[in-house]
């Protein structure tokens, strides 16, 4: 592919902007980071959390940017480059990432999961379930980026547009089909999925998340449902109708609109017959199915996978076959067995609805007196609400808990145990404890668990770093599990 475009080019559709300066310059790169011109790059000003993209607009133009796109004009406005002015530099972006790379999203099926739980286990079981039936394909996720076999680590859940377009074109370029992507709340609010042609999208629900980004509930929905607002009418939006904001997020959309339900009518309709550790068995559209994957959870994930896959043309029985053998991503819900019986699971549940949806999993599994040991932490600079929540949720569902860190970032990690403490409930002090280092909590809990008891080790899943003062140090919970295990 042609690595350099007429700015010209990459204008089409961005409708407001406000050029001075010659429009037939050559842009070689379009950069966000004014840390990373080099001559001929297009710099792209955006206001951030942390600071505004224009002040280093000068910067970049001493650096030999060709073309400078801004919401505002610097005050001393150089000849030597071409300043695009929009009324939001994101979105512009997004749209002239999208030209820059020549459209990949057009030329590929790229579906879109969005909401508060569940997009990656969705993603990476429609990435799986594609690849069985015979298809290229592409995976964007919070766990990893995946072309096929090759794995390109992920930054975020969702890049930045410009990244996000450049893997888009590199999975086109190796002959990707299909591509399954997350759509976090923040990408659509920062535009980074700007420009992108949807063959369909899937919400699977909305609860308390990132509000310290978001700021209200309210912001936090628009957000969510600003993705079905943007999809195409050839496209699907398939929506959870269980959860009571499933409506409102395709009430705009142009899209086609689909359903799935473990509880009343809908599309693609599933009920659970029986579920335990070994596996789910379970009803959808009249077929009788087992699956490796278990929890009720995970039957929602299925439903919307399954659903996805016949909107995308798929053969029933093909699809349902396959369903069977999915696995369960890293760190979501893994399973880990000691010799003499314990049972530990990793789990990413990092919000109040994931860790109550985990633990209800776990005590419908239960088969009698087995206990359940809770290790759970919270996230420093993160949204602080869920804290004492998420101790709550542990307490009603565990016979023991175990308050730890999960990086603790800038904060101190014993602020955040201390709010966590606040949502125990006196009656259950006595069965809770603090212990900061999560290492040693882990450890612990491996101590004090008996034959059939279950460790559930929550909130960090496949992450591989326990991040302190911005420096991520190696800690890995299955890891340590299977280190503590192997001690039994
Ligand atoms: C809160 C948030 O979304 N932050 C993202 C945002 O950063 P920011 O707004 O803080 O940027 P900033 O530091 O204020 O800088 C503003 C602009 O000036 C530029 N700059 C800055 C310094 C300089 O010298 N020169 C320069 O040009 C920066 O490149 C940036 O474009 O834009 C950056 C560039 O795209 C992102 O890397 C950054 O993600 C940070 C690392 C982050 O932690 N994001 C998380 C919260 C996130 O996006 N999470 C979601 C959901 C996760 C989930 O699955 O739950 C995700 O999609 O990953
Ligand atoms: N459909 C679901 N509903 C509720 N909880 C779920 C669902 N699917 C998975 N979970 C729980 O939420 C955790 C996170 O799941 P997953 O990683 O799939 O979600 P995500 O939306 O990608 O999260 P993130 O926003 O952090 O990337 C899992 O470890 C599991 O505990
Ligand atoms: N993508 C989420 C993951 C949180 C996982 C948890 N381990 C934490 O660090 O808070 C975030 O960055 O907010
Ligand atoms: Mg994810």
């Amino acid at each position: 592919m042609d690595q350099v475009k007429e700015l010209s080019s990459l204008l089409g559709r961005v409708a407001d902007a406000a050029v001075s300066g010659p429009v037939n310059v050559m842009v070689n790169q379009i950069v966000l980071d004014s840390r990373r011109v080099l001559p001929g790059s297009m710099f792209v000003a955006l206001r951030g959390t942390q600071v505004d993209g224009h002040q280093f607009i000068d910067k970049a133009t001493a650096l030999g940017a060709s073309v400078i796109v801004c919401e505002e004009l610097p005050a001393n406005v150089s000849d030597q480059v071409t300043y695009v002015r929009v009324a939001d530099s994101a979105a512009a972006m997004g749209l002239m990432a999208a030209e820059f790379y020549e459209n990949p999203s057009r030329r590929l099926k790229l579906v879109g999961v969005t909401g508060t739980n569940g997009k990656t286990s969705v993603a990476t079981f429609l990435f799986q379930l594609f690849r069985a039936l015979g298809y290229r394909c592409g995976l964007l996720s919070t766990v990893q980026n995946q072309i096929e076999d090759e794995v390109i680590p992920s930054t975020h859940t969702t890049p930045d547009s410009v990244a996000l377009n450049a893997l888009l074109s590199k999975m086109l370029d190796s002959r990707c089909t299909h591509v399954f992507m997350e759509v976090s709340s923040h990408s659509v609010a920062q535009h980074r999925i700007t420009g992108l042609h949807f063959a369909g999208g899937i919400f699977t629900n909305i609860t308390h998340d990132h509000l310290d980004f978001h700021k209200t509930f309210d912001n936090y929905i628009k957000a969510k449902k600003g993705f079905f607002d943007q999809l195409p009418k050839s496209a699907f939006a398939l929506i959870n109708v269980d959860d009571r904001r499933g409506s409102v997020m395709v009430q705009n959309t142009s899209a086609r609109k689909e359903t799935y339900s473990l509880q009343t009518l809908a599309a693609f309709k599933g009920k659970i017959i029986s579920d335990t550790l070994a596996g789910m068995h379970m009803e959808i559209n009249q077929h009788e199915v087992w699956f490796r994957v278990i929890g009720r959870f995970n039957a929602y994930n299925l439903l919307a996978v399954y659903g996805a896959a016949i909107l995308l043309g798929e053969n029933e029985e093909a699809v349902l076959t396959e369903l069977s053998s999915l696995k369960s991503p890293p760190g979501r819900f893994e399973q880990f067995h000691s010799a003499d019986h314990v049972v530990g699971i990793v789990d990413y549940a990092h919000t109040p609805d994931a860790l109550e949806n985990v633990l209800e999993t776990i005590r419908h599994l239960r088969n009698g007196n087995e206990k359940v040991i809770t290790i759970v932490g919270c996230g420093g600079n993160r949204d602080a609400e869920k804290r004492p929540k998420m101790a709550a949720i542990a307490c009603k569902y565990s016979d023991k808990v175990i308050l730890t860190s999960d990086n603790p970032r800038f904060e101190d990690p014993m602020d955040i145990l201390d709010q966590m403490r606040k949502g125990v409930p006196p009656l259950d002090y006595k069965k809770t404890r603090v212990i900061e280092d999560r290492r040693e909590a882990i450890n612990q809990a491996n101590r004090e668990a008996m034959d059939g008891d279950i460790i559930l080790i929550a909130g960090k899943g496949h992450e591989n770093y326990q991040d302190v003062q911005g420096v991520k140090h190696h800690f890995d919970d299955k890891e340590v599990l299977l280190e503590a295990f192997a001690l039994r």
